[in-house]
């Protein structure tokens, strides 16, 4: 079912490297295979592949990408639907190598699933555990998402949510994302539930500056501070964001969660070499590959990482140290970092046999 294909030599090393994700929207991860399954279940919907997967060579506006949630989101609806999604994304995180992923997921409202959010966050948490209950090779964690477009009131049950869970499942649940169209809403408008999730001690990752003309609003996110940012697309001043906005984030040293495909695939950077993995990198920032929706950009992160060394020229050496940095950018405690440094000392012969 996993089947993985291994064209070359290159291809190998790049699914062998252990990584790190860290920046995966459980929706936007359902694999064509689960897509299959999901659409067998409900064929009255008349979903085809082609409605949830952006492919090969494909643009689409970040309108149209957003419509492809919502087409995903008709297909999982139930709370079967959820378990099956979360599992085989799991599984197939850990059949691409990934030792440690942090998954996030926005709860809907109990009319969209028949579930109440509550219940929606342990259904994801059951996936979990049933996953590392069949000894996969695999710690992950979870991340309750905010939807932005669902404004401040809902932002706030959000955060309460999170925090009974991160209270009650032993660490996994870490913190808090926040995500949904960059275009809808006001950042300021969130910062009482982020404020309250940071003073009870959830991890915040925020999606900021996604697209351009945010410098407002991610100026006023970055004073929080994040402990980790989403994408920072338009942050230095090269493309329109600004100077102070970069100094924020290395004075705080906020990792930046980079997804290469899916800003090339939602046009908003032009081309890969265009990326500003380029810019953050070459400061030594810390910045981590990830895929954001594997699904729905059809990527993995094996491949994310294989076209950020082709685009920019890293030797193995630099991607071995690319994906052992990401370590220090978990949420999870330093116990956990300190298991995976090990891992990867271990796995190192290997992959570089
Ligand atoms: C349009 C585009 C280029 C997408 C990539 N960048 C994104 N930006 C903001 N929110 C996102 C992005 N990708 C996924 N999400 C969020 O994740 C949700 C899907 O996963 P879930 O239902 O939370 O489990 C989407 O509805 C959206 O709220
Ligand atoms: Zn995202």
């Amino acid at each position: 079912m996993f089947k993985l294909v291994m064209d070359n030599e290159a291809d190998v090393f790049y699914r062998e490297l252990p990584k790190v994700e860290l920046h995966a929207h459980l929706n936007g991860s359902v694999s064509f295979h689960t897509i299959e399954k999901l659409i067998s279940r409900k064929p009255h919907l008349n979903i085809e592949h082609g409605m949830t997967a952006i492919g090969k060579g494909q643009r689409r506006t970040l309108d149209e990408c957003f419509q492809v949630f919502k087409v995903v989101h008709q297909l999982v609806d139930t709370e079967e639907d959820i378990l099956m999604v979360a599992t085989d994304v799991i599984r197939e995180f850990a059949a691409d190598g990934v030792k440690y992923l942090e998954l996030r997921s926005t709860p809907r409202e109990e009319n969209k699933t028949g579930l109440t959010k509550k219940r929606y966050v342990e259904t994801v948490i059951k996936a979990i555990k049933q996953c590392k209950s069949e000894g996969l090779d695999i710690d992950v964690r979870f991340l309750v998402a905010i939807d932005r477009r669902n404004g401040a009131e809902v932002a706030m049950e959000t955060v309460k949510l999170a925090e009974e869970f991160m209270l009650s499942t032993d660490g996994l649940v870490l913190g808090l994302d926040l995500s949904g169209d960059p275009t809808v809403g006001h950042g300021k408008d969130l910062l009482p539930a982020l404020q309250r999730a940071k003073d009870c001690g959830l991890k915040l990752s925020l999606h900021l500056s996604e697209v351009p003309s945010q410098l407002e609003e991610s100026d006023l996110l970055l004073n929080l501070p994040p402990d980790r940012i989403g994408h920072g697309t338009f942050l230095h001043p090269e493309v329109g964001g600004s100077q102070s906005l970069v100094d924020k984030v290395v004075a705080n040293n906020i990792p930046l969660e980079l997804c290469l495909t899916s800003n090339v695939k939602g046009q908003t950077v032009p081309c890969y070499s265009e990326h500003h993995f380029k810019f953050w990198y070459q400061m030594g920032h810390p910045s981590v590959i990830c895929t954001d929706d594997k699904g729905v950009f059809s990527t993995d992160l094996s491949q994310e990482y294989q076209l950020a060394a082709s685009t920019f020229g890293l030797s193995r050496e630099a991607v071995w140290n690319l994906s052992q940095q990401a370590i220090d950018c978990i949420f999870a405690p330093d116990t956990v970092k300190q298991q995976l440094k090990q891992k990867w000392l271990a796995l190192k012969p290997q992959v570089f046999k």
